[in-house]
């Protein structure tokens, strides 16, 4: 599906810094109410930019959904080298703020263990930083992965920031609890691994699915963790939570014609250059493997 030409806007960073003080004051409202007379002038005047025909000006606002475990990260990190965004995963956000010792650490520690969503005014403001900071380094787009995962924060984002394309990763849940319990990750790098293998026969006319284990290389094996989230109990229950909170965002996006339908035919050696062609991205990939 030929779906990214109209879809790739020039953007200038002054959008992501109305964006980041925006969404506070948005969210720092009780009622939301998006409608015209609470947007900032600015943002009522803000009109997309022309397309800008040299790739290097190109960038790309894009949301990745799709439950734990679908590989919303590995995915949204691959094309984010590929088109030269920022990743911007709110769980790595919470992860981060966990990992430090500031006042939210024992609250998010409790929550993000059961399995629940943070509250909406956390992860905004959360995510606010992280733009700002992502600004006065200069970045211009973004793909965010893990936001947003209730209505409420897809409204916040719509009604301050142009959205391009939603692209919602899909897996069969029988094997998103198997991924979710086998990923591992590098203590050290970070690097993100998973010692699962799922090899699931096709039944009853559906199809089966396989995906090789993505294993660590020597360097990083002796140090893989995993995450204190990804334990059985805890996965059912952030998969329920998805089904309630953040499978309507997937209709509210379906609903504006910005969703891409993407169902994961098997590990990265198979989806990658589907993922690609869907997009209509081949093109990117063997230029950059090229040089
Ligand atoms: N947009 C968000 N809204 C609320 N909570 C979030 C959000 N993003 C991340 N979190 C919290 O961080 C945890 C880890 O997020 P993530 O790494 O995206 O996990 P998952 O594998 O469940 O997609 C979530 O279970 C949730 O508690």
């Amino acid at each position: 599906m030929a779906v990214l030409g109209p879809l790739l806007r020039a953007r200038s960073s002054t959008t992501i810094s109305s964006m980041a003080s925006t969404i506070r004051a948005f969210s720092s409202c009780s009622t939301p109410n998006f409608g015209n007379d609470l947007k900032p002038p600015s943002l009522l005047a803000q009109k997309p930019l022309p397309l800008r025909h040299d790739p290097q000006d190109r960038t790309v606002q894009w949301v990745f959904l799709g439950c734990p475990g679908v590989g919303k990260g590995t995915y949204a990190s691959r094309l984010c080298n590929l088109l030269s965004v920022p990743h911007i995963a709110t769980g790595d956000l919470v992860r981060e703020e966990l990992s430090s010792s500031g006042p939210l650490a024992s609250q998010l520690a409790e929550i993000v263990n059961q399995g629940k969503l943070v509250s909406d005014e956390i992860i905004i403001n959360l995510l606010s930083k992280r733009l700002e900071a992502g600004e006065a380094k200069g970045e211009i787009g973004f793909i965010l992965d893990g936001f947003p995962r209730t209505i409420r924060q897809a409204e916040i984002l719509e009604g301050v920031m142009n959205i391009d394309l939603v692209i919602n990763l899909k897996l069969r849940e029988d094997a998103l609890l198997v991924k979710c319990l086998g990923r591992r990750i590098c203590s050290e790098c970070g690097g993100n691994y998973n010692i699962a293998s799922i090899d699931i026969k096709g039944e009853n006319g559906s199809p089966g699915i396989y995906m090789a284990p993505l294993l660590p290389p020597p360097h990083c094996a002796s140090k893989l963790i995993t995450r204190s989230d990804d334990t059985e109990e805890v996965v059912k229950e952030r998969l329920r939570v998805y089904k309630e909170m953040t499978q309507p965002v997937e209709e509210f996006y379906r609903s504006r014609g910005k969703l891409l339908e993407f169902d994961l035919p098997g590990g990265i050696p198979e989806s990658w250059p589907k993922l690609l062609q869907a997009l209509n991205l081949e093109h990117y990939d063997k230029k950059s493997a090229a040089a």
